[in-house]
C-alpha cells in the first residue's frame, strides 16, 4: 500500500493550509456576516480589533486533521486510480490515465474526505467568526467559545453528535465534483507542458496546482457560501431548514450576487494554497521514490 502517498498529502496539506488561513477568514466572515463593505474593510477592521492575531483565529484543529483529510483525499484520489487503471503513481507518467478516470478518482477522494472535514471545518468557521479581540476591555463580554476544544463540547452538548456535522450535505454537494475538477485541471495543465513519460518541472506543478485550485474554487464558491451560512446558523431560532432552503432565503434576502461572495479572495487564496500543496505533494513523493 502505498503509505507515502498519505503522508505526502499531508504534509503538503499543512504547508498550504498555514500560508492561506488569514485569507479563510476572511472569506469566512465576508459570507457570512454583513458588518463588512468589502474585503479591505475586513482586513483593516479584523487587524485594528484584533491585530494580526485575529488572522489565524481557529487555525490550530485544521493543521491537526489536515493530516487526515489530506491524507484521505489524495491516498483515495491514488487508490481509485490504482483500481481503475492498475498503475502506481510511479507508473502513471508513462501511462498516464484517462481525465474520466482522473475525474472519478477526483469525486471519490473528495466524497470520502468530506466526513473526516466536517466537524474540523465547523469548529474553524464558528472560532473565524469571533470577532472579540484576545486581550478583551474589562467588563466586555467573553467570546461564546473559549477554543476548539471548548468550541466542540459546546456544540456537542447544545446540539448534541449531529451538531458537529452541521453543513455537511453543503460540504459533500461542494466538494464531490469539485475535487473532480481539481485533479483533472491539474492533470491537463501538468501534460499541457510535459513531454510524454517526464516528470513535470517545479515551474509547471506550481502554475498547474495554483489554477487547479482557482478553477475549483471558482466552481466550489457558490456552495462555499450555503455550507458556511448553514454550520453558521446551527440550531438558532428562524435558522435554515437546510440546503435548499439556505439557497433560497439567500437569494430572497440578499439577490443572487450572494453566490459570489468571496470569489475574488477564494481564488486569491487558491492559487498559492495549491501551488504549495502540490509541489511539496510531488517533491515528497519524488524523494521517496
Ligand atoms: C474546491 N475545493 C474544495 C478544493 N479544491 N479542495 C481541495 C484543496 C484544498 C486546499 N487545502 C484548499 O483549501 O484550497
Amino acid at each position: 500500500m502505498p503509505v507515502e502517498e498519505f503522508v505526502a498529502g499531508w504534509i503538503s496539506g499543512a504547508l498550504g493550509l498555514v500560508l492561506g488561513h488569514p485569507l479563510d477568514t476572511v472569506k469566512v466572515r465576508l459570507q457570512t456576516q454583513t458588518t463588512y463593505r468589502g474585503i479591505i474593510d475586513c482586513v483593516v477592521k479584523t487587524y485594528r480589533q484584533e491585530s494580526l492575531l485575529g488572522f489565524f483565529k481557529g487555525m490550530s484543529f485544521p493543521i491537526a486533521s489536515i493530516a487526515m483529510v489530506n491524507s484521505v483525499l489524495f491516498g483515495v484520489y491514488s487508490h481509485t486510480l490504482l483500481a481503475l487503471t492498475a498503475t502506481s503513481h510511479q507508473e502513471r507518467r508513462a501511462q498516464p490515465p484517462s481525465f474520466t478516470h482522473v475525474f472519478i478518482a477526483g469525486c471519490t477522494g473528495g466524497f470520502m474526505q468530506v466526513y473526516c472535514l466536517a466537524p474540523f471545518d465547523l469548529i474553524k468557521v464558528r472560532l473565524q467568526n469571533q470577532t472579540e479581540p484576545r486581550a478583551r476591555p474589562p467588563g466586555s463580554p467573553p467570546p461564546r467559545y473559549r477554543g476548539p476544544v471548548h468550541c466542540a463540547v459546546s456544540i456537542f452538548q447544545e446540539e448534541g453528535p449531529r451538531g458537529l456535522f452541521r453543513g455537511a450535505w453543503a460540504l459533500t454537494l461542494r466538494d464531490t465534483p469539485t475535487l473532480g475538477i481539481y485533479f483533472v485541471t491539474y492533470e491537463w495543465l501538468c501534460r499541457q507542458s510535459t513531454q510524454d513519460g517526464q516528470n513535470p518541472s517545479s515551474a509547471t506543478v506550481l502554475v498547474a496546482g495554483g489554477s487547479a485550485g482557482i478553477a475549483s474554487w471558482a466552481v466550489a464558491t457558490p456552495l462555499d457560501v450555503i455550507k458556511s451560512r448553514l454550520q453558521m446558523a446551527g440550531r438558532k431560532p428562524g435558522a435554515y431548514r437546510g440546503v435548499l432552503d439556505c439557497v433560497v432565503s439567500s437569494a430572497r434576502q440578499e439577490g443572487l450576487g450572494v453566490f459570489f461572495r468571496g470569489l475574488t479572495i477564494n481564488s486569491a487564496r487558491a492559487f498559492p494554497v495549491n501551488a504549495v500543496t502540490f509541489l511539496s505533494y510531488e517533491y515528497l513523493l519524488r524523494s521517496w521514490g
